[in-house]
């Protein structure tokens, strides 16, 4: 039985705009993620999703409510947690090796250590053909693929990822989706990624915490029960198993009404 890392207990934010006004951005959001599992936040646009994230990284402070990870309160980033953003971060006058060997040696990580760790991180998302190359040598799939054993490789507890395959074509993206199944299965890594992509959502969630539209309330945890808790990293295979389309139905479904309600 696994048990919760993160627990997020009635998370609010409000964020002060110009004029004395505010924005509530997340109402009273309570939810786990169990270690070893893929949570996905999933919801209409602007629903704060990435203001959980940010939360749960601790890049943002909650107005009411805890974030807690391992029981212990989040304060402010910190080395548990691993961030991947949509937009590239490596750093272009760095090679691979070097953007993911970066962490470790700001950390003071051997250097024998950080070789060893680099070329794991680096064979893992599969560039070790590429490992001397420069950012700007690669594709856009194949420079999140850096961000990804950048962040994995210093060793946090926690992957966080808001819409990290937003900026590439379908097929990337595809491929990517596939690379987190198989980063999730070889490595054990609890991860909390945000998508508005419904397919994305089920193809990579054990768990989605889907939230209504503005301010961000959970509407539903919903577990794709139809994977019966396996890891399958064949896209083309999912979506004809039994329970994929009524599931994506349903979540329609729900996107729908949000987007109903957002209209009234
Ligand atoms: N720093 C901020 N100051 C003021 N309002 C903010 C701030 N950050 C977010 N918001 C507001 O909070 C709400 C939620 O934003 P957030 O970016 O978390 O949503 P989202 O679900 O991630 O959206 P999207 O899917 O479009 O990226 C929005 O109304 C947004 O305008």
């Amino acid at each position: 039985m696994s048990e919760a890392l993160l627990h997020l207990d009635a998370v609010s934010k409000v964020f002060p705009i110009s004029g004395g006004e505010s924005v509530q951005a997340v109402d009273h959001v309570t939810f786990d993620v169990e270690e070893n599992r893929i949570c996905v936040l999933l919801g209409p646009s602007g629903c704060g999703k990435s203001t959980i994230l940010r939360m749960i990284a601790g890049l943002e402070a909650p107005s009411d409510g805890a974030v807690t990870l391992h029981g212990k309160p989040v304060i402010g980033p910190a080395r548990d947690r691993g961030m991947v953003f949509q937009a590239y971060t490596s750093f272009d006058w760095l090679s691979v090796r070097r953007n993911v060997e970066f962490g470790m040696k700001v950390n003071g990580v051997p250097h024998a250590e950080r070789r060893e760790r680099a070329a794991h991180f680096i064979d893992l998302v599969g560039l070790t053909k590429f490992a001397e190359a420069y950012p700007s040598q690669l594709s856009g799939g194949m420079r999140q693929r850096v961000a990804i054993a950048r962040t994995l490789a210093n060793g946090p507890e926690l992957l966080l990822m808001d819409e990290p395959f937003g900026a590439l074509d379908a097929e990337t993206r595809w491929h990517m989706q596939e690379l987190m199944i198989d980063i999730a299965r070889q490595e054990n890594t609890t991860m909390v990624i945000v998508t508005h992509d419904i397919e994305e959502a089920i193809f990579l969630a054990d768990k989605i915490i889907f939230l209504s539209s503005h301010p961000g309330r959970l509407k539903e945890v919903i577990v794709p029960e139809f994977k019966h808790g396996a890891r399958i990293d064949d896209k083309e295979h999912i979506v004809q198993l039994p329970g994929y389309a009524e599931l994506e139905q349903k979540i329609m479904r729900l996107m729908r009404e949000e987007g109903s309600r957002e209209e009234q």
